[in-house]
């Protein structure tokens, strides 16, 4: 059977409830006739949005995904959201770990796997983003940076979490308005040790993981990207935030993913 597209957005601190929604029920009309068998799309938007959207979205076509979460139930940690008032909103995934997080808010590793733990302990699709800074790569000590995050992110989690653990590589160097995409030569070689990783700490049932690539996708590249065979989806920003265009960018990517 061919194999799942995963492909998503990440919209950042951009739009408002009512832009968030009205680009979530668009996306949802352009795409309706792709099997979701076949494709899993999931947005993830703003805090502030997350109600409106999970209430007017129809999530059998997307999930919907907060950018961030705290461990703990409840507790004094002001300006914190936790999982029981994402959960209450009814969200589907979390992400964790966001190169933004971890470098302008100067999360760790630590922190990651206390989320990723919470997150999935409470049900949620759990999204572990990685990546190595350009400084890293510069060392050569990409592949090393990224095995340390994975094993400290999913340290103590059981095999059992697997059918809700997804990983973004999102090299830092790669994200945003000054960003160099990656290669598609240099994501299939981190995505192999990437998966490479997910069985040495999972085992055999690691490489039900999907791993998806992000960081400057765009329409010139997303295409030879998802060829490569060690990659299971892409994750983009910029080149989504229009309904109209990331219909064309999923379309085009199934295309060329049908064809690996
Ligand atoms: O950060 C990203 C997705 O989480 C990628 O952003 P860009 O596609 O805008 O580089």
């Amino acid at each position: 059977m061919q194999k799942k597209l995963y492909f998503g957005s990440n919209l950042k601190m951009y739009k408002n409830i009512h832009d968030t929604v009205e680009y979530l029920q668009n996306l949802v009309e352009y795409t309706r006739d792709l099997s979701r068998d076949e494709i899993e799309l999931f947005i993830i938007p703003s805090y502030t949005t997350l109600e409106s959207a999970a209430k007017h979205v129809d999530r059998t076509y997307v999930k919907i995904g907060a950018q961030n979460m705290c461990w703990e139930d409840e507790g004094q940690f002001t300006g914190e959201i936790s999982p029981l008032m994402l959960k209450e909103i009814g969200i589907d995934l979390v992400m964790i770990g966001h190169s933004e997080r971890r470098h302008v808010f100067g999360e760790t590793d630590i922190e990651e796997n206390k989320k990723v733990k919470a997150a999935l302990n409470h049900g949620f699709t759990t999204l572990l983003c990685i990546g190595e800074t350009a400084e890293e790569k510069n060392y050569g000590i990409s592949p090393e940076v990224l095995r340390t995050q994975l094993k400290i992110g999913f340290h103590d989690i059981p095999v059992s979490q697997i059918p809700n653990i997804w990983v973004a590589y999102e090299p830092v160097w790669s994200i945003g308005v000054n960003g160099t995409p990656a290669t598609a030569d240099y994501a299939e070689e981190m995505h192999k040790v990437i998966k490479q990783t997910l069985l040495d700490i999972f085992g055999d049932a690691g490489a039900d993981i999907p791993v998806l690539y992000g960081g400057s996708v765009n329409p010139g590249n997303a295409s030879e990207l998802i060829v490569q065979p060690s990659v299971d989806g892409l994750f983009t920003g910029r080149a989504a935030w229009q309904a109209d265009k990331f219909d064309k960018l999923i379309r085009d990517a199934k295309t060329a993913f049908e064809s690996k």
